[in-house]
């Protein structure tokens, strides 16, 4: 099989502190993967590991079934990541923001048009060239930010929280584009504090306390697995077993820990 994703044994101490605790999951190719977990849990360390920009204490990571720090230039090439502050350019067009990304990643002058044109349609911002992002609504301006993340037709978009801020609507919208892309052979590997969106991925796995919780599995089956009625109930119970609380029922029910 191939796989987006592969860490085994991974550890990241800053100091004395351990962000990330000696973890190990597998994510197949052309999956959405919700990566699940409270504020400060490891998520963004494991990803920055991920992206071959923080180097691991311990443990391999393999990105597109590549060792991501002996392929760094393989990595670059393959990996795109957005996150909730949207790196755009607020004074630029749309047009002149992808044209930078395009510019980023040596695109030439057809194959940037073509690409652009992909973009544009795949976020739906076609007739809107000329505005300029800073005068995008919310939901225009993240569409706009994923085209310019996946400028250089990357295999595996790593997403940090992209529909923060965004209305309901507009996170429909994107999650639309996502599962269009995902069908077309992009992975995603994707963090939300959304319960919906978590129940949306193909797979989920959660971290607290940089350990990982269970295996990475459909939402569905966790579902059955722990039998209960939402991604949120499961949350709560493994903080509760992870913190040495109440395993079962009763006393998860106050546990106000937020995702
Ligand atoms: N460079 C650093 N030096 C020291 N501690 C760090 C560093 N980077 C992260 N940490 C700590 O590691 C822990 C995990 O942080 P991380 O950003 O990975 O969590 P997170 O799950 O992404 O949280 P959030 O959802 O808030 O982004 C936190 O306690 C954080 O303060």
């Amino acid at each position: 099989m191939e796989y987006a994703i592969q860490v085994e044994g991974l550890s990241k101490h800053f100091d004395n502190y351990i962000a990330v605790d000696n973890i190990s999951f597998s994510v197949p190719r052309n999956q959405i993967f919700g990566f699940l977990g409270p504020n400060g849990s490891g998520k963004s360390t494991t990803i920055r590991m991920l992206c071959g920009v923080l180097a691991p204490t311990k443990g391999s990571v393999r990105v597109l079934d590549k060792e991501v720090h002996t392929n760094m230039d393989y990595i670059r090439q393959n990996i795109g990541y957005m996150s909730q502050k949207f790196s755009l350019y607020e004074d630029l067009s749309v047009e002149k923001n992808l044209d930078f990304y395009a510019g980023i990643y040596g695109l030439n002058k057809s194959a940037r048009d073509a690409r652009k044109q992909e973009l544009l349609q795949m976020a739906k911002l076609e007739g809107k060239e000329k505005r300029l992002a800073g005068q995008l609504s919310g939901g225009w301006k993240q569409r706009l930010a994923l085209g310019c993340a996946m400028i250089h037709r990357p295999q595996l978009m790593i997403l940090d929280e992209p529909t923060a801020g965004v209305d309901p609507l507009s996170r429909r919208e994107f999650w639309a584009i996502i599962r269009e892309l995902a069908g077309q052979g992009t992975s995603f590997l994707i963090t939300t504090h959304y319960m919906d969106e978590a129940e949306s991925c193909d797979l989920v796995g959660f971290i607290y306390n940089g350990r990982m919780i269970g295996e990475v599995v459909s939402p569905q089956q966790l579902l059955v697995q722990e039998q209960v009625k939402g991604i949120e109930d499961v949350f709560v119970r493994y903080v509760n077993r992870m913190n040495g609380d109440g395993e079962g029922t009763g006393e998860e029910e106050n546990n106000e820990q937020s995702l």
